[in-house]
């Protein structure tokens, strides 16, 4: 189990790096920097960007920051390569990892208690938790995920133990434990409310003796959904949230047809979900509302008002009963903030670029069937999702996201061409990514990869300046 404060030390560090970087300044804004010097010192943080610069003014830039340029390690990116922030993903059942995709053509309620419950059960194993959760992370950062928000099982200690992995593999998280006490299968269920309480205190408590200044990993409180909670569970919820203004809490929202009416036959005495959740106090601006497919206009405001943020997770929603869309570009319009999730296990992918190219896919749909109206996401609004829009709505972006001179180093280094192979079969291009040909520029490169590109393309993941795959 891991003790007080073992986030991975400091490898490497400082380190510069000199080339492309690309990433978002807001949901409208793409900064694409060529010729880019940019440091990180030995916190692991941001410490210079200089842009535009010609290599022959690196050593200069090197002694301003109080560096000796003959030792100091400078990576030169090749073409082909550059720099991106870290993918966040908003949404993920670290329990469903070893059925995504599974049980597709079932309503969710159906799957839930057809597939998942049955599944999420064999976490009261901790042994086996820690072989399942041990593989999940690793896979997420193999994809250049670099923050999640996790969902655990109902279990303290299972998700006591998805806490302890993501310290030891260096991955910023949020890790609740769901709640839910009620409409579950008998041996799938919490047996009281003050059970449910007394395991999630027990759960922050523990998430903050390892990590106790929230570094890497904080704890997030986790109503799995209304229709899995008494009041007297969300009441508690609640008064926790109350008294303790860190603490963030996720929740699924307005998310399938079967849902809503059943959370409605639960709660008749609220106008809509956002009614209901406001009124146990778990709304406000650490609040992550999964899905958030079918909000009537009031609640649209309402969410506003608080400054939820809204995870959209377009695979499980497109591939999970029956085919939803959320409405995103309304919601960008309106300033609410929006990042992506895979949902695993609902979505059958861990993989954030898999989950902006259906977002591409969903948001082309409204387009269509709006006739115009609604248009679909542009490639630079689905980057933002995935990186600095994912920060927002975890409440980190004042650390991470994008690239900021003070905020940490949470970075993919993106290789694109393979030199080797190109000698040797005059394509060199790295995976299965669109092929590079001497005349794409970097915009044409960068839309290659988002579009075509994968893990074999993320060569290295840094979070808080350390490098985590090598
Ligand atoms: O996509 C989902 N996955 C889940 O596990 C879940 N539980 C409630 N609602 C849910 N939605």
């Amino acid at each position: 189990m891991a003790s007080e404060q073992t986030v991975p030390p400091m490898r490497g560090l400082p380190i510069a790096f000199y080339g492309t970087v690309i990433h978002s300044l807001d949901a409208n804004t793409l900064e694409i920097l060529q010729e880019c010097f940019l440091i990180v010192d030995d916190n692991g943080k941001i410490q210079k960007i200089a842009k535009d610069t010609p290599r022959s003014k690196i050593n200069d830039l090197v002694v301003e920051s109080g560096y000796t340029p003959d030792v100091f390690p400078v990576k030169y990116l090749s073409r082909g390569d550059f720099l991106i922030p870290g993918f966040v993903d908003t949404h993920h059942h670290a329990p469903q990892w070893a059925q995504r995709g599974m049980g597709r053509d079932q309503t969710l309620l159906d799957w839930l208690n057809n597939v998942t419950f049955a599944h999420e059960r064999k976490f009261e194993d901790p042994a086996y938790a820690r072989r399942m959760y041990a593989a999940c992370v690793a896979a997420g950062i193999r994809q250049g995920v670099t923050t999640t928000a996790y969902y655990g099982s109902l279990h303290g200690e299972a998700t006591k133990v998805l806490a302890d992995i993501c310290l030891e593999q260096g991955q910023r998280a949020f890790v609740g434990k769901c709640n839910m006490n009620r409409n579950s299968p008998d041996w799938y269920r919490e047996a009281s409310a003050q059970d449910s309480l007394k395991q999630t205190e027990d759960l922050i408590a523990h998430v903050r003796k390892i990590d106790a200044e929230g570094k890497r990993v904080k704890p997030v409180l986790t109503p799995r959904f209304a229709i899995t909670c008494d009041e007297e569970l969300l009441s508690g919820l609640g008064r926790i949230a109350a008294n303790d203004p860190d603490i963030h809490i996720q929740t699924h929202f307005n998310e399938a047809q079967d849902e809503m009416q059943f959370t409605r036959q639960l709660f008749p005495k609220f106008k809509h979900e956002a009614d209901l959740y406001d009124h146990f106090g778990l709304l406000g601006p650490k609040t992550i509302l999964a899905h958030s497919i079918f909000l009537e206009e009031d609640e649209i405001s309402h969410i506003k008002s608080k400054g939820c943020g809204i995870a959209h997770c377009p695979i499980s929603t497109s591939t999970l009963g029956e085919f939803m869309m959320a409405p995103i570009r309304e919601y960008l319009r309106r300033g609410i903030k929006v990042g992506l999730g895979t949902d695993v296990g609902g979505g059958f992918s861990c993989s954030i670029l898999d989950a902006m190219r259906q977002a591409f896919i969903i948001s082309k749909a409204r387009e269509t069937f709006s006739k115009g109206a609604d248009p679909a996401l542009k490639l630079h609004e689905g980057f933002f999702l995935a990186t600095l829009g994912g920060a927002q709505v975890c409440g980190i972006d004042e650390r991470v996201g994008n690239f900021v001179e003070g905020k940490e180093f949470d970075a993919l280094e993106i290789h694109t061409i393979d030199a080797e192979r190109n000698n040797e079969i005059g394509c060199g291009s790295l995976g299965i990514v669109t092929p590079i040909e001497d005349d794409d520029s970097v915009e044409t490169i960068f839309e290659k990869f988002l579009m075509t590109g994968d893990d074999r393309n993320i060569v290295k993941v840094y979070i808080g300046g350390s490098s985590l795959k090598r």
